[in-house]
């Protein structure tokens, strides 16, 4: 199967993709695999990671608020428009793809728009209960489109072809071991406290760690591991202003990207974190207790409805940012620990959500798809 790619913008439709990718790749190692990203995206870097050929595109998002700034930004995307349409129609014709799969993000559509041009099939995946613009627009007249999230429907296309697959998750993710991961991160018997504000980062989310690790200095009970994300970069300086010096604490691992998350949630007693449809669903797999985070700044505040789903379901407590300070995540984090039992019952609960064979059922959708268009 000769397979093209294209999603990106931030991890959260960078790493379904490379999902889907890595369970292709196993089932059919000669599969070539394509995938598609924008120029500066976070993909440049996590695609050609995970092992596969990448190339990018120049594209930009229209920005809503008009401001003289913008203005000129929003020029350069109606350039940007033309100019990705021409780009993405060179690379499939030369990589001839049999299909193209969008995980969403604006480079995923002139890239799948341009392959149904060309007769290409072509599926989207969406992961959210509200979807992205692109995938909203794609919709019509993708071969297949695939929701983890049966509400996504609604905002949708009439006519499309819905199916409901889940979240894809790495196998790197499911398939890793917490006692293999936690003696590869050389940890000690102590609890581990992972933390990260969604794949961008988030700072309300830093300033709350920032004050839980003050406060875990002093007693060293807990290991740390913390990502503060691409703004975040004066963290490990307002740590050690406050007298937290990184080097006298081995137990505090502090950095601005995980890229070692399979290992790092497999090893994690507790996770702090956004609620980004793709993080819940690591969660999910790896049954891991949480305290999320909502971010409020994101469309139809969809992430505040992704984390009731697991909240209802006692898989796991939620801190809304109207109420997050260092203090009352401090106190969260006592509470949860008070009680021997507490921990667990939300990892058995968010292991009971998870679905884990959605990258073998994208799979399938593919093959059938491929069929179809062959019968046609
Ligand atoms: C602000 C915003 O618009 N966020 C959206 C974005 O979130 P975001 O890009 O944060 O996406 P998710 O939370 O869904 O996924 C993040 C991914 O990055 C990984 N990761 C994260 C941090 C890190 O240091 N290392 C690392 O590997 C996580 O393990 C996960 O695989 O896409 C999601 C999926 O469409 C949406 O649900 C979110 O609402």
């Amino acid at each position: 199967m000769r397979i093209l790619f294209a999603g990106g913008g931030t991890a959260g439709h960078i790493n379904p993709a490379l999902a889907i990718a890595g369970y292709v790749r196993e089932q059919e190692p000669d599969a070539q695999i394509l995938y598609v990203g924008a120029k500066g995206g976070m993909e440049e870097r996590l695609v050609p990671q995970a092992g596969f050929a990448f190339q990018s595109i120049v594209i930009s998002g229209f920005q809503r608020k008009v401001t003289l700034q913008n203005i000129g930004r929003n020029l350069k995307t109606v350039v940007h428009l033309f100019s990705s349409t021409a780009e993405s129609k060179k690379i499939i014709q030369k990589f001839q793809p049999d299909i193209c799969v969008g995980t969403g993000g604006y480079v995923s559509g002139p890239v799948i728009r341009e392959a149904l041009k060309l007769h290409i099939p072509a599926v989207i995946h969406e992961q959210n209960a509200f979807p992205g613009v692109t995938n909203k627009a794609l919709s019509k007249n993708a071969d297949r489109v695939m929701l983890a999230n049966a509400d996504a429907q609604k905002y949708m296309a009439k006519n499309a072809r819905f199916v409901l697959t889940g979240n894809p998750v790495r196998m790197e993710v499911i398939r890793a071991d917490r006692t293999a991961a936690r003696r590869t991160l050389h940890l000690d018997s102590r609890p581990l406290i992972l933390s990260f504000g969604g794949s961008l980062g988030a700072r309300k989310v830093n300033e709350a760690v920032l004050d839980l690790i003050t406060e875990s200095a002093k007693t060293d009970r807990f290991q740390h591991i913390h990502a503060y994300g691409q703004y975040g970069g004066w963290f490990p300086q307002k740590l050690e202003e406050r007298g937290v010096h990184l080097a006298d604490h081995p137990n505090f691992d502090i950095r601005p990207y995980i890229d070692n998350m399979p290992e790092c949630l497999a090893a994690a007693d507790l996770v702090i974190c956004r609620a980004g449809a793709i993080t819940l669903s690591e969660l999910q797999a790896k049954g891991r207790a949480a305290i999320i985070i909502p971010s409020p700044n994101v469309a139809e505040n969809h992430q505040y409805y992704n984390a009731m789903s697991m909240v209802n379901r006692g898989a796991g407590v939620i801190l809304e940012e109207k109420d997050l300070t260092g203090a009352a995540l401090v106190q969260k984090v006592r509470t949860l620990f008070e009680k021997p039992d507490t921990i667990p019952a939300l990892a058995v609960n968010a292991r009971k959500m998870a679905i884990l064979d959605t990258n073998a059922r994208i799979y399938a959708i593919l093959q059938e798809v491929l069929k179809e268009r062959k019968m046609r």
